[in-house]
């Protein structure tokens, strides 16, 4: 097993309302395939002192909506380590939604956290030198 295997890297961010796309304020699925690019950017950073490149998804789930007013975790694990392929692991969760029936700007933390979208993904970093 690699060193860098298992490495894990976080990213919080709130969703603003300028990004809402569809009813309801939901953003549009691919914002949560940003969010992966990014979050692979730093994972490679930290295993391969690279940004990488994504070269492929193996798997996109979209298991409930992110919608302007959340707050979102997004993770990224290291599952595999090729010679220059990495694979990888994301989910994006819901931590904390705005209850808009609630008052304009009554907010609430998610106990437990909504898994939004999950996907496997494979980056390439240039070959060790
Ligand atoms: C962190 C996030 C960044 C981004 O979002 S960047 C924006 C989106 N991505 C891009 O614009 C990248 C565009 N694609 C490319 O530039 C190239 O296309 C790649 C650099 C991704 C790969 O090209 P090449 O370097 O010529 O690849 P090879 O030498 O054929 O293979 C190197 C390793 O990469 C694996 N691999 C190549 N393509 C794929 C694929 N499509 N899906 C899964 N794995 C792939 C291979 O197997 C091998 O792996 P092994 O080194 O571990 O043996």
């Amino acid at each position: 097993m690699s060193a860098v295997e298992g490495l894990t890297v976080r990213h919080r961010r709130y969703i603003p309302y300028s990004h809402a796309h569809y009813a309801g304020n939901l953003v549009d699925g691919a914002y949560g395939l940003g969010l992966f690019g990014d979050v692979a950017t730093e994972l490679c950073i930290r295993s391969d002192g690279d940004e990488g490149l994504f070269a492929s998804y193996s798997d996109v789930q979209f298991h409930s909506p992110i919608r302007a007013g959340d707050v979102v975790e997004t993770t990224a694990v290291l599952t595999r380590v090729g010679t220059r392929s990495r694979t990888i692991e994301f989910s994006v969760h819901v931590v904390c939604r705005g209850r808009p029936d609630l008052g304009e700007s009554a907010a609430e933390v998610c106990d437990p956290p909504v898994l939004a979208t999950s996907a496997v993904g494979t980056v390439v970093v240039p070959p060790k030198s």
